[in-house]
This record gives structure tokens, sequence and C-alpha cells, in this order.
């Protein structure tokens, strides 16, 4: 097919219809680094192909959409961060981000621990073997029966965020005649440079206990006053997708006083500090991510700094990325369904997938990219929304991005970075079935987390 069979909409360097001007790639056949996981690269075919199997064989054989993850590539994540931050820190994959247990087993084998926000994702932390003491659970608003259920595991920390949960997670520590170790989530007040929806530490949102008004001291007295409950430190977690370290600092700063301000009433120095996660990744080729390493130098910079400062031993580090490990490791591969042409307004690109596989574009504004991978074109640039077949106009997986003008039905396509945040909050709507993750290496494939059918549906409607 030609560039002719799709003349309508707009061409690279036109001004979008909402008057953004976007520039095409210049080569649109290019798999960018940046976004793409690491084994990702076009075979002779032009196919794309990761952990060596190209996606036509992935589709053929599984199906699409799917999600792809390049297990080689978030297990070298993994470790990354886990060497950067070294024996002296902890490192706490936010499970939030993706969980399955595949992924908890990998994270085990490479020295990382499981951060949980629910009895689900703990059950399946443990389900997968992960010892109870290096799991870390966290929510504004844990049930008794959540609470219950992780002091039964012996997890490492439980992250309290309100004087009700002190109060109720003593009595079950009690009840069950152990002393939990606790961190206490405060809000530093910390505007991060975020979508609003994304930013937690500013003063007024649910998480957390506030260190203006004295909320935070006076749940370090609550907490210090209860003999079934260790106080082991403190938690702030600012929010995500940030790329400035400036939020940080002003966190680990103010962490830090509240840490000498315990000293000084309560003549006691607290072993630990976390400072959540929300590193931010590359969604397109625009965004520039640090390295974990850079990150763990100069966070345990700061933290040191602010402790000589204070006159105290600094403290052990721990910190909970999610987005960061697991986010560029994956991609979402669909099929072009049709291609519609609105003359001189936009070309539609729908795709088999949309809002119940990918809700970020939708919910957070959030950019993507896409590329043809099932072959390479030589076509011009042709400037698209890649929407998705659900019944809602705002069912929109990449906004504004350019893709071949021969691109036909059949074609396969997929949208790089979507390894956190897609699956884990996926949806049924309009009873779409959530799509597989495909674990892929050393050139085999295999489902981590199979397909829904409509049995599963149905198993769940018992009439
Ligand atoms: C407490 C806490 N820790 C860690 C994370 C993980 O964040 P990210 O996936 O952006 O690293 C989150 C989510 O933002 C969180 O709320
Ligand atoms: N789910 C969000 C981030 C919030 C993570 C949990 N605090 C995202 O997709 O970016």
């Amino acid at each position: 097919m030609s560039r002719s069979a799709h003349p309508a909409g707009p061409r690279h360097g036109d001004v979008l219809p909402d008057g953004h001007y976007q520039a095409p790639p210049a080569d649109l056949n290019a798999l960018d680094p940046k976004v793409w996981s690491r084994t990702v690269t076009r075979n002779a075919d032009g196919a794309a192909t990761v952990g060596g199997i190209d996606v036509r064989t992935l589709a053929a054989e599984f199906g699409t959409p799917a999600y792809v993850l390049d297990e080689a590539d978030f297990r070298a994540r993994a470790r990354a961060w886990r060497d950067a931050f070294g024996d002296d820190a902890d490192v706490y994959y936010a499970g939030k981000a993706f969980l399955s247990k595949a992924v908890v087993r990998w994270l085990h084998e490479e020295g990382l621990n499981v951060d949980v926000c629910s009895s689900g994702e703990l059950h399946v932390a443990l389900a997968a073997g992960m010892p109870g003491e290096r799991i870390a659970l966290h929510g504004n608003n844990k049930s008794v029966q959540e609470l219950e259920q992780a002091v039964k595991a012996g997890v490492g920390h439980i992250v309290v965020d309100s004087y009700l949960e002190i109060e109720r997670l003593a009595e079950i520590a009690e009840a069950q005649g152990v002393r939990q170790p606790v961190l206490i989530r405060i809000t530093v007040g910390v505007e991060a440079h975020t979508h609003e929806f994304i930013a937690t530490a500013h003063e007024d949102q649910k998480f957390g206990l506030s260190l203006n008004g004295g909320a935070a001291a006076e749940a370090v007295r609550r907490v210090l006053a209860k003999p079934s409950l260790e106080l082991r430190g403190i938690h702030s977690h600012i929010g995500s997708q940030i790329f400035d370290f400036a939020g940080f600092e002003v966190a680990a700063r103010r962490v830090v006083g509240l840490l000498a301000e315990v000293r000084d009433e309560h003549g006691v120095e607290l072993p630990e500090i976390d400072l959540g996660g929300g590193l931010g990744i590359a969604y397109t080729p625009d965004d520039d991510p640090r390295e974990p390493a850079e990150i763990a130098a100069r966070l345990g910079e700061i933290v040191r700094r602010e402790c000589a400062a204070a006159q105290l031993t600094a403290p052990r580090i721990s910190v909970e990325p999610g987005r960061a490990i697991v986010g560029p490791t994956a991609f979402t591969l669909y099929e072009v369904g049709t291609v519609k042409q609105l003359e001189g307004l936009r070309t539609y690109v729908s795709v088999d997938g949309g809002m119940s596989d990918n809700i970020r574009t939708a919910l957070y504004d959030a950019e993507y990219s896409v590329a043809l991978v099932s072959r390479t074109s030589e076509a011009e640039p042709m400037l698209v929304r890649v929407v998705g077949k659900h019944c809602e106009s705002g069912d929109i997986v990449v906004r504004d991005a350019f893709l071949p003008a021969d691109l036909a039905p059949g074609d396969l396509i997929a949208v790089p970075a979507t390894g956190a945040y897609c699956r884990s909050m996926a949806s049924n709507y309009n009873h779409a079935l959530k799509p597989p993750v495909l674990a892929v290496a050393d050139g085999a494939a295999r489902a981590i987390v199979r397909r829904e059918t409509e049995e599963d549906l149905l198993r769940l409607d018992i009439g």
C-alpha cells in the first residue's frame, strides 16, 4: 500500500488540531533504545525481536494485545538498583507497578525486597516464595484483615499512615504476641513536579502524617508508647515520574530533621529512613531518566550531609522503585484493526486493546510513543492518534504519534515503556479480556500471566 492510500489527516510537520507542533522522527523504523527494552532490535525481515523472538511469532502463538516483558532487562535493572544501593541500603520493588509470581522470584534471586499495598499483593509475594521479612506493607486504609495477615506473615515492616492505624496495629501485634517493626509515613510538604494525581507529599492529600502542625511528631510519640510496635524509622514518598532531585533533597532534609527532633525529645536515634519511589522513566525519547547509580549516590550524599549537620548517625536508607525497574522492560503488542482518516482533521489507528490495558493516557494525559513492529516501511510519516476499541471517545492509547502512511489492518504495532501501571491498572471495561504478560528471554517466550478468557469473566458472574 502506498502513502496515497491514506491521503487525509495531518502529515509530518503539521500543526496538530490542538495547535501543538510536532516533527516526525528522523527514522520511523528506528527503535530508540531510550524507550525500548534492551534486547529489542529488528531482524533481517525488518520485524522487531525481543529476547531473540520475532514479535510476529509472539502474536501468532499468544495473540494480541499482549504485554511483552524482557526478562533479561528486568533482571538487569533490578540488579542495577541493588548494586547501586549496596549492602547499607534496601531496595523494595513497588509491586503496585506490576506484580506476578515470576517477577517476585526474579526479584528474590536478584536480592531485592518487595513493597505491597494490599492483601492481594501480599498474597502473590508470599505465594512466590518471598520471605515475609523481605516484604513491606503500605496503604492509607489497610483493613484489619490485611494488617493481621501481614503481621502473621512476619513482614519486615509496616508503614503506618494514621493515628487510627497505630492503635489497630498495636492491638493486632499484641494479640499475635509479636513486636511489629513499623515506619511512619510522613508528608513533607513537597510538591513534586509531576501530574497532580500522582504527587503525594503536598499537604492536601490522603497519604501520611503531616510534618507541619506536628502530626508526624505525635505519631512518633504514639508508636513509641506501644510496647507491641517497634519504631524503625520514617517514610516519605513524594510522587511519581520525577526527574528532578530537588524534591528528594527537601524531603530527605525534612525527614532527617524529624529524626533529630525524635532524638532530642525521646533520646532515640531511629535506624532507618525510606525515601519511597517515584523515579521517572523515558516514555518518549524526550524524557531523560537518571541511572540507579546516580540516584543512589545523590540520595546517599544528601542523607549523609543532612545527618552530619544534625549530628546524627546516618540511618539505613531504603527506596521503593516500581516504575523505574519494570516500566522500561515491557511493550504492549497490538494488531491494527482499522485506519480511519478524517479529512483535514486527524487519522485514527484503532487497535485491539485500549484503555482497558493502558489507562494512563486517559487518566494522566500520559505520553507514549509507538512503532510499526511487524515490518519496516519506507512510506512517509503519517501523524496519527492510536485509539482502542472501547465505547469511549477518551479511549486513547497514544495521543499523537507518527506511523508510516502505508499502515494497514493486520500490521502489528507496539507501544514501549508499558511495564509499569498498565497491566496492574488494567480493567475489564466492556468485558475486555485482560491481555497476557509474556516473559521473553534467550529465544524463549512464556506467559507468566495468561490471557483472561470469557470463562474467567463468567466464573465471577454467578447469576
Ligand atoms: C509509597 C510508595 N512507594 C513506592 C511507589 C512506587 O512509585 P514508582 O513506581 O513511581 O517508583 C509508590 C507509588 O507511587 C508509592 O506510593
Ligand atoms: N499509577 C500511577 C502512579 C501512582 C503510583 C502509586 N503511588 C501511574 O501510572 O503513574
